[in-house]
């Protein structure tokens, strides 16, 4: 089976300075792949390459199976995703939001009302997005990075400043986008509890280099939780469960 996201040796640097140092990453076709490193790691840096909006100085990737050049490819409308802080038009409700949205996507009005109610944000009527809370907001983007229903979805720190409330509710929502739908996806988050409990399988970048893939049923099955993992790989301890191996 093709993965769903394949990066293979891809390195960046900005001004002179390594960002992202031969990175290799497999996301397997209908998993949640939890992307972990502390801020400034490189998460969001190597985000943007998949869909090059930075380019790689070296180094191939694969999304569902097609190789990524540069400019566009057919295959980002098979992929919903959140990268950086979504931008709404504030003033307008998040139907009229989602309208625009499909405008640019060239794609019919018809899931919208669906997309909103699975994300629970149906009944907001004509609110103006702007006086949504934060919670809501996320939903919203959500629901517009599922709106085409997407094969993969690629959602960088989508949990960010929520309250645990929020946080509960999206982790439920995105488990039942995963069963409900078979949607791979890759969520990048620094935190550690968040991630161990969502993800099939964690990838951990330190410094711009990913230490690790690892399986969360083998670290369960050894009795190792993420957090006691995660800190020996930083620190070069004792690894005890094995990496997937690593690129080609
Ligand atoms: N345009 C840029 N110019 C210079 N340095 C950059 C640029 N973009 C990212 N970096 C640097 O690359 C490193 C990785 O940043 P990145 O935003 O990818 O990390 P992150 O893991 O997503 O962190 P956070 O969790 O804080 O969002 C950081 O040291 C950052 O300062």
């Amino acid at each position: 089976m093709t993965n769903a996201v394949e990066v293979r040796h891809l390195s960046k640097s900005i001004e002179g300075s390594p960002i992202l140092n031969d990175i290799c990453m497999n996301v397997r076709q209908g998993e949640v792949y939890g992307f972990l490193g502390a801020n400034g790691a490189g998460k969001t840096s190597l985000m943007k390459t998949l869909y090059h909006i930075i380019f790689p100085d070296t180094g191939t990737v694969c999304l569902l199976g097609e190789t990524i050049n540069k400019g566009n490819n057919p295959v980002f409308s098979r992929i919903g995703s959140i990268i950086e802080s979504p931008v709404f038009y504030s003033h307008l409700s998040a139907y009229e939001n989602m309208e625009l949205h499909c405008r640019y996507m060239g794609a019919g009005y018809e899931n919208i009302m669906e997309t909103l109610s699975l994300l629970g944000i149906a009944e907001t009527g004509k609110k103006a997005v702007g006086k949504f809370s934060l919670g809501m907001k996320q939903r919203l983007a959500l629901a517009r990075a599922m709106l085409t229903k997407p094969d993969l979805l690629i959602l960088d720190e989508p949990i960010n400043g929520l309250d645990p409330q929020g946080i509960i509710e999206v982790r439920e929502l995105l488990l039942r986008i995963n069963h409900e739908y078979h949607t791979s996806i890759l969520i990048s988050s620094h935190i550690l509890d968040e991630l161990s409990k969502i993800a099939d399988t964690i990838g951990i970048i330190d410094h711009g280099a990913m230490l690790a893939e690892v399986s969360m049923k083998e670290l369960t099955a050894k009795g190792i939780d993420l957090e006691t993992y995660y800190l020996g790989l930083l620190g070069g301890g004792e690894k005890n469960v094995e990496p997937y191996p690593h690129g080609n």
